[in-house]
């Protein structure tokens, strides 16, 4: 395990912004953090970074208790913070330099790593530049090139694609697997489902400063009863064909709006087929099919009965 936490307590006097979390990481992962705003995420990654003193419970990094061992365990960790932590008045070359020195590298070990942190980020171009004339994707490139230059076995990145261009966000995304590839764990906090779909082998959910679920993107959609749900764009519609899907076997209920038909369908129903077969006979084209599958927003809103964008 690379990270253990039991029964972690913070409190910011009546807000329990902690609440009695659990959470184990293995090495090797990338590790979703999923949770709306306010949910806690930020103040867990906090005290997981001796930034923030916590009230009970206890935590370990690389096998090691963070209280007794903090300075050896912060060497080996990476952190690109919500905030950006980058210097207006120093290049994009400089600001690495100085984290570089912060964590003791110096000649040239110092001078590749720069170069290497500077090349993963797309930012080599923009070395002599000053971070002000930087759009706000190229500033978190920068924060994420200061925070792995010293090549961290641990990164811990909080909601780093926030307000961010499109073009940026992949490029970070895609960064965030090369690390882990290249052998980092990797915790990554979002209020984003989709990113954390896309990239984590397993995801907790935090709301309220409580863990509400836990697993893989697969365990937790399957948590949720999911209805299957069909949306199917056709020529012509008439009230025979409507009464027809209806009265099918396993499906629930069909509804028609302009030329589309929505057909819901028990769980697991898999009746595709017989669906498409049934509306073929009635002498109907079909123009469209698709699928609605269970997503991790589903899986928030089934447990919260909120949206993670509320
Ligand atoms: N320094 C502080 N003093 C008082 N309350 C705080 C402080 N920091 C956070 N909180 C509260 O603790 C709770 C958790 O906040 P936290 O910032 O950890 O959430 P988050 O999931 O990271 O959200 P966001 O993505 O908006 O930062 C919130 O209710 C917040 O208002």
């Amino acid at each position: 395990m690379i990270l253990k936490i039991n029964n972690l307590v913070k409190r910011y006097n009546e807000v329990l912004a902690v609440d009695n979390v659990n959470l184990f990481i293995k090495e090797g992962e990338v590790y979703g953090l999923l949770g709306p705003n306010g949910a806690g995420k930020t103040t867990l990654i906090n005290t997981i970074l001796g930034l923030t003193r916590y009230d009970d419970g206890s935590i370990e990094i690389f096998g090691k208790d963070l209280k007794k061992h903090e300075y050896e365990i912060k060497k080996e960790i990476g952190i690109v913070p919500q905030d950006l932590a980058i210097y207006e008045d120093l290049t994009a070359y400089e600001n690495i330099a100085y984290f570089g020195r912060l964590y003791g590298l110096r000649g040239n070990l110092l001078k590749e790593r720069i170069e290497e942190a500077l090349s993963f980020t797309g930012l080599w171009d923009r070395r002599k530049d000053l971070p002000k004339k930087f759009s706000g994707g190229m500033k978190r490139r920068l924060n994420i090139a200061c925070a792995i230059m010293h090549h961290p076995k641990l990164i811990i990145m909080d909601e780093p694609t926030v307000g961010i261009d499109p073009q940026s966000r992949k490029m970070i995304l895609e960064s965030v697997l090369k690390l882990n590839q290249m052998g980092s764990t990797i915790i990554y906090t979002s209020h984003y489902m989709e990113e954390v779909e896309a990239i984590c082998s397993n995801i907790t959910i935090v709301d309220h400063g409580k863990i509400i679920a836990r697993g893989t993107k697969e365990e937790l959609k399957a948590m949720i009863s999911f209805e299957e749900r069909l949306n199917i764009e056709v020529s012509s519609v008439n009230y025979n064909l409507v009464e027809g899907l209806k009265k099918m076997e396993d499906v629930k209920e069909c509804s028609l709006d302009g030329k589309k038909l929505l057909i819901i369908s028990k769980k697991n129903a898999n009746n595709l087929s017989k669906i498409i077969d049934e509306i073929v006979k009635m002498g109907v084209e079909i123009h469209g099919v698709n699928i609605e599958k269970p997503t991790l927003e589903g899986v928030f809103l089934t447990l919260t009965g909120r949206s993670l964008r509320d």
